[in-house]
């Protein structure tokens, strides 16, 4: 049924700076989408309108947004830059027994370190956590459909495929061919093949407003990202990186050579059965750690999501290593609360003058809030700290 296969790739054109490659054709969408951007993202110099994939191994990514998001994107200071890789590639994607394809690691991955950075494949608007119906769709709706919220659904999914086959249609065969190799675990619910894949392997594009203050849910997708399994004890982070428009995860803990490199696909700080009602989308119940001593698990997430008292500094360092402790047990090097450990420890050592146990304690702060906000914050987030 796709028409995606059949549509050919348009060459674009460069803007005055021969950077950016930027297209718009408001025209050619649906009605109800008329009023969205089409435009590419690169950040090859001299990249030429016709450039393969091979001529701009940073790739590209076709974006489908409202205009004020695509001017938010163009106003932010210094894009587009190239997207800056870890200097070795440190992974490798293959299939594991139940869980499809994965990535692992191939060496061994210090807190913070940089996995890997890639431009998205694409950008478009998922299906919001609690969204309304769009305006033009209930507006063509008889009053009595309007009513029945699973033919409101797959009202949604049909016009969401629609959008995405103008988008996908318009990408590189190559980047077409990696999108469709993609995973799909909505192939039952009524989202096309296209959707189903946005919705299967998007990563919530943050940060992104329109004018009004309302909140879009953009997604982006990406070629090895997307790969990655879930772990509740996910061992790395996604952040983006908007001057390079790069998707890029860091280590939030040691990973040592062989493991699987996971991400979370729901707020892991949650308590299980709420972790296991968002997990449902994906068409797999977790085993990890925390799924399976979820008495326990719970009890420290509550805690990681409170306070665990280190505001009026009696703690002792022993109490706050043993916290630490229980934390990484679970997978909770990323909370509020591991990371206020950390800077108690850092303070404590500080006002004993132990200026080696400083130093560690600075670098592993660091090290954490750089995997946890990414770059374009550390610096903000380690001076309030
Ligand atoms: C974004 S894809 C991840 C890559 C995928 N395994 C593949 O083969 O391309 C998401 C899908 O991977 C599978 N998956 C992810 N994490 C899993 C886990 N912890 N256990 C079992 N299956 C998992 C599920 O089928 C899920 O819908």
């Amino acid at each position: 049924m796709s028409s995606h296969k059949t549509r050919q790739f348009r060459p674009r054109p460069t803007d005055s700076s021969g950077r950016t490659i930027i297209y718009t054709d408001p025209n050619s969408f649906h009605p109800l989408i008329e009023n969205m951007a089409r435009f590419i993202i690169t950040t090859q110099p001299g990249i030429q309108i016709d450039a393969t994939p091979e001529q701009n191994p940073d790739g590209w990514t076709e974006c489908m947004v409202t205009p004020s998001i695509k001017r938010e994107i163009m106003a932010t200071p210094n894009f587009p830059q190239p997207l800056q890789r870890p200097s070795k590639t440190k992974y490798e994607i293959r299939s594991v027994e139940g869980r499809g394809l994965a990535m692992f690691a191939t060496d061994h991955i210090d807190v913070g370190e940089l996995i890997l950075c890639e431009r998205p494949l694409l950008m478009a608007q998922a299906m919001a956590r609690g969204q309304d119906v769009p305006v033009a769709v209930t507006d063509e709706l008889d009053p009595e459909a309007e009513n029945d919220p699973e033919l409101v659904r797959q009202i949604i999914f049909q016009e969401k495929e629609r959008q995405l086959e103008t988008l996908v249609g318009n990408m590189h065969p190559k980047f077409r061919e990696q999108f469709m190799a993609l995973a799909n675990s909505h192939e039952h619910d009524g989202s096309g093949p296209l959707f189903g894949r946005l919705r299967t392997n998007g990563f919530g594009a943050p940060g992104f407003f329109d004018l009004e203050g309302e909140d879009h849910p953009y997604s982006m997708v990406g070629n090895n990202i997307s790969r990655i399994n879930h772990s509740c004890c996910a061992n790395t982070k996604f952040t983006f990186y908007r001057p390079s428009f790069g998707m890029e995860l860091r280590a939030t803990r040691l990973i040592p050579q062989g493991a699987e490199i996971t991400i979370p696909y729901c707020d892991i700080l949650k308590p299980y059965l709420d972790r296991q009602k968002a997990l449902k989308l994906y068409g797999f119940s977790c085993d990890c750690p925390a799924c399976s001593d979820l008495f326990s698990s719970d009890q420290i997430r509550a805690v990681s999501v409170n306070s665990i008292g280190l505001e009026n500094d009696r703690a002792t360092v022993e109490e706050v290593l043993g916290w630490m402790k229980r934390f990484e047990d679970f997978g909770l090097e990323r909370s509020r609360q591991y990371i206020e450990c950390l800077r108690f420890l850092r303070d404590k050592y500080k006002d004993q003058g132990n200026l080696a146990e400083v130093k560690i304690y600075r670098n592993k702060l660091y090290k954490i809030v750089l995997a946890t906000i990414g770059k374009e914050r550390v610096m903000a987030v380690m001076a309030s700290l």
